[in-house]
């Protein structure tokens, strides 16, 4: 699905090679500053390499439009974004972004907040929501869009373990059915060992000693 083919990004990410194949869970593992986030910002074009080449399905990420690229490969940032409205216009903005066509009715995300741990309203004002509560609105957003990729920002550290292993084991099960692919960046050892298929460890990624950690 992704070829990375000696990368170079600033003094930053050095990678001689990194495949990424559909239907799988990567986690990203790393010291803080090693470059996690500058990659997982690479797969979606919000950030272009100084050198090297990153393949999307066979295709030079560079020769294609980015806008187009993004309803594919859809990235939830470290921060999460609410915007003004309510819970139900959170959760329902990203399919202008998305190639998902079927808008899900109010039944589907009465249950999409019920599995995400959220007992609130559709119609609630979103901007009173807790931070661990935007982060899940936010994650339920990208969950609506149905991208081929997730690219996920250490999605669950505002939650606590319990609703994190809640939210993760419903969120993993979901993408799994759809045969979806999941870039992670995760600070959680445990997380990334209990849900990745594959740990990307950023030390050995790097191939050179100047950009180690
Ligand atoms: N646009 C930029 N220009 C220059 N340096 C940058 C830029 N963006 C990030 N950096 C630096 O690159 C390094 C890697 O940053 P990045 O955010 O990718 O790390 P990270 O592994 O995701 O860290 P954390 O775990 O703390 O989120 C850091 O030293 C950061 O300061």
């Amino acid at each position: 699905m992704f070829e990375i083919r000696n990368l170079v990004y600033k003094d930053i990410l050095r990678i001689d090679h990194l495949e990424i194949e559909s239907g799988n869970i990567y986690c990203l593992f790393g010291a803080s500053g090693s470059g996690k986030t500058t990659l997982l910002k690479m797969f979606n074009s919000m950030l272009t390499p100084d050198e090297g080449e990153i393949h999307f399905n066979n295709t030079s990420i560079q020769e294609l439009d980015a806008v187009e690229l993004r309803k594919k490969v859809v990235m939830l940032g470290q921060d999460p974004i609410v915007f003004e409205g309510s819970i139900r216009d959170n959760l329902l903005i990203g399919l202008h972004f998305s190639e998902q066509d079927k808008e899900p009715d109010d039944n589907d995300l009465t249950e999409l907040l019920h599995q995400l741990k959220l007992s609130k309203d559709l119609d609630e004002d979103a901007a009173n929501l807790s931070g661990g509560e935007k982060q899940r609105i936010a994650f339920g957003r990208v969950l609506v869009m149905e991208p081929d990729v997730f690219l996920l920002d250490e999605p669950t550290s505002a939650l606590d373990d319990d609703t994190e292993t809640l939210v993760m084991d419903y969120f993993t099960k979901r993408i799994k059915e759809a045969n979806k692919t999941v870039i992670m960046v995760t600070h959680s050892k445990g997380t990334a060992e209990t849900y990745s298929d594959q740990l990307i460890y950023m030390n050995e990624l790097q191939n050179d000693e100047e950009v180690r950690s």
